[in-house]
């Protein structure tokens, strides 16, 4: 694989039995390209970044990736047992992996590669508090942080920015968009929060029902291009600034913030 590209999807398909997520999927992402993983519940968003991670085989195609690979997972109740961590702890397993017994020289490395993580993500004035008594944009920069320890050549985000209120995603979006723009790290980020993202996205992956497309956003994010997908008619409006896409299989809008669901 050429270093300028750190992921190349070939003739890629997933299943589940019957059940086809995508099919024939040609994609490579570069280093440094920010690709948003976007579609409606059920797509198969996540799996697209099980894949990645080689933890879900194709069921047809080629994938290459690269080893260096950072990933967010989605946040989920049981993270309630990291609560009582130190903020440096939950970074330090990033460090760690599986490995025990580092010896002192280890523990000094280890403390250069959390303490850099966490001056990266912002972090370090909270870094000794119990991440049960820091905001969720506070925990979320912790988890940013532990997936950069290991210096990802491509990071793989999970819905990063659920349950955050807009100003603590616009803050996550940017460390991870700075972290794309100093280091040449690739980012693929699943998120049903698109407005905060778009103004990073180089490419936007939209499943839909089987099918997929791919491309700028400016070419994606249309009601022509998004009703051709969904096979029905989907209107993608601006309302106050933000995008909204209104229709679709679910019948509903989705990737967007329930105030415009309520008013439109
Ligand atoms: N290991 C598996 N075995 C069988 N089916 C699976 C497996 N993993 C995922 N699926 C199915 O694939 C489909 C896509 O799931 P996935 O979690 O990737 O969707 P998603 O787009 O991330 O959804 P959401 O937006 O709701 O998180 C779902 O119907 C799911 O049940």
């Amino acid at each position: 694989m050429s270093t300028a590209h750190v992921a190349t999807f070939s003739h890629a398909t997933l299943a589940f039995g019957d059940r086809v997520l995508w099919n024939d999927l040609d994609l490579t992402i570069e280093a440094g390209e920010f690709v948003a993983v976007l579609g409606p519940n059920g797509s198969g968003k996540t799996s697209f970044l099980r894949t990645l991670l080689g933890q879900y085989r194709l069921s047809a195609g080629d994938m290459t990736v690269t080893e260096a690979v950072g990933y967010i997972p989605q946040q989920h109740a049981a993270d309630a047992d990291t609560m009582a961590l130190r903020g440096r702890d939950l970074v330090g397993f990033g460090v760690d992996g599986a490995r025990w017994g580092i010896g002192l020289r280890g523990y000094a490395t280890r403390r250069r590669k959390v303490d850099a993580a966490l001056a990266e993500v912002g972090a370090s004035a909270f870094a000794d508090a119990p991440v049960g008594v820091l905001s969720g944009g506070e925990q979320q920069r912790l988890r940013v942080a532990q997936a950069l320890t290991g210096n990802p050549e491509l990071l793989l985000c999970d819905e990063p920015l659920a349950s955050l209120d807009p100003a603590s995603q616009e803050r996550v979006v940017e460390l991870i968009d700075r972290r794309r723009r100093t280091a040449g790290t690739a980012v693929v980020l699943v998120t049903h929060e698109i407005n905060p993202v778009m103004p990073y996205v180089d490419r936007v992956l939209y499943l839909v029902g089987g099918r997929f497309l791919a491309g700028p956003p400016d070419e994606v994010m249309t009601t022509d291009t998004l009703s051709e997908l969904y096979g029905s008619h989907v209107e993608v409006v601006r309302v106050n600034g933000r995008l909204l896409v209104v229709g679709g299989e679910e019948g509903t809008a989705h990737c967007s913030g329930p105030e415009e669901l309520d008013h439109p």
